[in-house]
């Protein structure tokens, strides 16, 4: 079992900006989400955690290891897949994988060629190991990623935002993929969609602000909104109206008419109580941070 612990982490930018406040993360093998609107400090929370940026102050512990003073090691059981994956123009799949196995210190040429042949196959990009990587749809190159991540059998794999501009069946083939590698290693999925985490994550948290507001498993979480979460159709001309006097937690135009979902612990008159979503789990939870704050 591998583990990564993050402790009181905080991470303040030259401009004084705070990316990350008090961080406190235990994560095992397995796929952990980690969802929060753009700018919450995902990507500044998996650039610390890989080194490629050092916390203001704070500890990160990977197996045990401090990785803020000793970079190596975690670098080297390290897959990381950034939300933009540059590629060099005119390079073909198996000789970019074949010059990052190198960069990644695989020295054997048998053992790295075995490993890139391997990986094509399992990201299903083994008839195209000849083509150009620049010329790869969006969902062909996100694979790719994955295959570059995977190169030299990583115990911890971090993906930034993997699934954004891929088409639905891109996205469930990625997915599926992702959720078969994880069963060995520790997957970090940074993601601003709800649907992804539910999904295919068994542990998760949300971020706000460089903030984590609530951290565990999806499925309890869903369980403490039970019997909490009304809804109504109302005429759209009264959203604000309810909006002065529920917790609305999301309002949606559903072939024209606008349909209110509502946070309350006890019964509303004219309400019907639905089932909790992880959806209602996440707005709840960012609608309860700006009441406090
Ligand atoms: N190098 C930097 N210097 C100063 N501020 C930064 C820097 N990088 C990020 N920020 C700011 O830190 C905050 C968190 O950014 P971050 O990229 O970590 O968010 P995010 O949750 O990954 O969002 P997105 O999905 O949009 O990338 C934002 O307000 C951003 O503007």
């Amino acid at each position: 079992m591998n583990t990564l612990v993050i402790q009181n982490l905080n991470l303040v930018y030259a401009n004084q900006h705070q990316a990350l406040r008090n961080v406190n993360l235990e994560i095992g093998n397995g796929m952990f989400g980690l969802l929060g609107r753009n700018g919450a400090g995902k990507s500044s929370l998996m650039k610390t955690i890989t080194t490629l940026q050092k916390p203001t102050s704070g500890n990160i512990l990977f197996n045990g290891i401090d990785v803020v003073k000793n970079p190596l090691e975690i670098k080297k059981h390290l897959g990381f897949l950034p939300q933009d994956f540059g590629v060099y123009p005119k390079v073909n799949a198996y000789d970019l994988l074949h010059h990052i196995a190198i960069l990644k210190g695989i020295k054997d040429a048998s053992q790295s060629k075995n490993q890139i042949l391997n990986l094509l196959e399992k990201v299903n990009l083994q008839e195209f190991s000849k083509k150009e990587v620049h010329t790869f749809s969006g969902g062909m190159k996100q694979r790719f990623g994955v295959a570059q991540a995977l190169l030299g059998n990583p115990k911890i794999i971090i993906v930034d935002e993997p699934t954004a501009g891929l088409d639905p069946e891109e996205r469930n083939r990625f997915n599926t993929l992702l959720s078969e590698i994880s069963e060995e290693v520790i997957v970090v999925l940074s993601t601003h969609l709800v649907e992804d985490v539910r999904n295919l994550c068994s542990e998760m948290a949300i971020m706000d602000q460089g903030e984590i507001l609530q951290k565990g498993k999806p499925k309890e979480m869903l369980v403490q909104l039970q019997g909490k979460i009304w809804s109504k159709k109302i005429d759209k001309n009264e959203l604000v109206n309810y909006q002065s006097q529920y917790e609305i937690i999301s309002h949606q135009l559903i072939e024209k008419e606008m349909h209110i979902t509502v946070f309350s612990n006890t019964a509303i008159n004219g309400f019907e109580v639905i089932k909790p979503s992880l959806e209602h789990v996440y707005f709840h939870c960012l609608h309860a941070k700006t009441l406090v704050s």
